[in-house]
């Protein structure tokens, strides 16, 4: 679950409040720790190559030192409003390679920002207090988190939380999400030695966990179908239980589809099945590989695999394709032909043949597979488009 990565923030903190006399994090030299903390995660990053890690750890670097410069934060009203904004903006881009003189610009300009808009005239203003003193008043005493942070954190956190929610789950956005409730923490908590230190440690440990989840992901997930692949596979069949039953699936007559449509529309089929597959209730699907899924239960019961089946088959034979043809020629002759008299879309529908098999006593998982595979084969025998199930 992507949420654990918010663990460390709230797990720190507890101990911090509960245990100030441990003080951790106290202990440390900061900030040189931080640096280290910072540059060893940019190391890591770079090893696994997930490089836009380095964005956020440019920008927290640029943020403790200038907090550190600084007598006061008081001093940079603007930096954390600042610090978020920018945060957010890098949340929602897409990221190209900082390795790359594209990513490279983008890498210096959140720092550069950070540091220039501290002379703003907007930053002054703020000094100046000529807003209404209660709006730069702080809700606790010793924080630096005024109301007016309060409210403007508010509405970038909501903001963020939306766009989380409008992008496929991914740990790296609530990895993301972390160092920004770090940002947040660090203002609002009252300076104390006990707990000065400790988000930034919480934001360092946030994007090694969203690293670990990447990583992970990478490991066991597919890309196209975004279903776990053969790697989890195998290691679900090796600990399944006595009561269970696999299941081999692939789509009816797909080289004939992939010659007609391309195989660029053949992959938007692969990834509509997993996405309708991986919503199913009762079973856990995986791409086998190729054109090819193994649905996994956990239990043998006749009746229940019967309908499980027939509603996954009718699942996938009822959705309507919407194919858009986009790759045909413009003008010429063949191009008109191509795009015919219903215009640039046309509605197809495609079939998937099921064969299943209930776990035997002693069977190992490549037994059971092959068992499975040999029910795909008696469904298409049958004439495709249904399941043949062995009990
Ligand atoms: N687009 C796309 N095609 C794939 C992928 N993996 C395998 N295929 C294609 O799937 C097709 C499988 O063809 P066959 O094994 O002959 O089976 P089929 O045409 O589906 O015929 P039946 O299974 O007997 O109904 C091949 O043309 C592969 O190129 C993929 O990731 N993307």
């Amino acid at each position: 679950m992507p949420l654990i990565i918010l663990s460390p923030l709230l797990l720190l903190l507890l101990a911090q409040i509960a245990f100030p006399d441990l003080a951790l994090f106290s202990l440390l030299p900061f900030p040189q720790t931080g640096y280290i903390a910072l540059a060893s995660i940019g190391l890591l990053s770079l090893l696994m190559r997930q490089t836009e890690w380095f964005y956020w750890l440019a920008l927290l670097a640029t943020y403790l030192w200038l907090t550190q410069n600084t007598a006061a934060t008081s001093e940079l009203p603007l930096l954390p409003l600042l610090c978020a904004l920018l945060m957010l903006l890098l949340a929602l881009i897409p990221k190209p390679s900082p390795l790359k003189p594209s990513g490279l610009a983008l890498l210096l300009a959140g720092p550069l920002l950070l540091m220039l808009g501290q002379y703003l005239p907007l930053a002054a203003a703020l000094q100046r207090a000529d807003l209404p003193a209660v709006v730069l008043q702080a809700p606790v005493s010793g924080s630096s988190l005024t109301w007016l942070h309060g409210w403007c954190f508010s509405i970038l956190a909501g903001l963020w939380l939306i766009a989380i929610n409008l992008k496929p789950r991914k740990a790296a956005y609530w990895g993301e999400f972390a160092i920004f409730l770090a940002l947040v923490l660090d203002l609002a908590l009252p300076a104390s030695t006990a707990l000065a230190n400790w988000p930034l440690v919480a934001a360092c440990l946030a994007i090694l966990l969203a690293l670990a989840f990447q990583m992970l992901h990478l490991a066991y997930i597919d890309e196209l179908t975004q279903l776990p692949q053969r790697r989890a596979l195998m290691a679900h069949l090796n600990r399944l239980g006595r009561n269970s039953a696999v299941c081999m699936l692939d789509v009816d007559h797909f080289k004939k589809f992939n010659d007609t449509y391309g195989h660029d529309v053949g992959d938007q089929v692969l990834k509509l099945l997993g996405s309708i597959l991986g919503k199913v209730k009762g079973l856990t699907a995986y791409r086998y590989g190729g054109e090819e899924f193994t649905l996994v239960f956990g239990h043998n019961k006749k009746a229940l695999l019967e309908e499980k089946l027939e509603e996954v088959r009718l699942a996938v034979a009822e959705y309507p394709l919407v194919i858009r043809n986009d790759n045909r020629p413009k003008d010429s002759s063949s191009g008109k032909k191509a795009r015919g008299s219903s215009g640039a879309e046309k509605t197809v529908n495609v079939t998937i043949s099921l064969g299943c098999c209930v776990k035997q006593k002693g069977e190992t998982p490549m037994q059971l597979l092959k068992r499975a595979d040999e029910a795909l084969y008696a469904a298409k025998k049958a004439g495709r488009n249904t399941f043949v199930l062995k009990i």
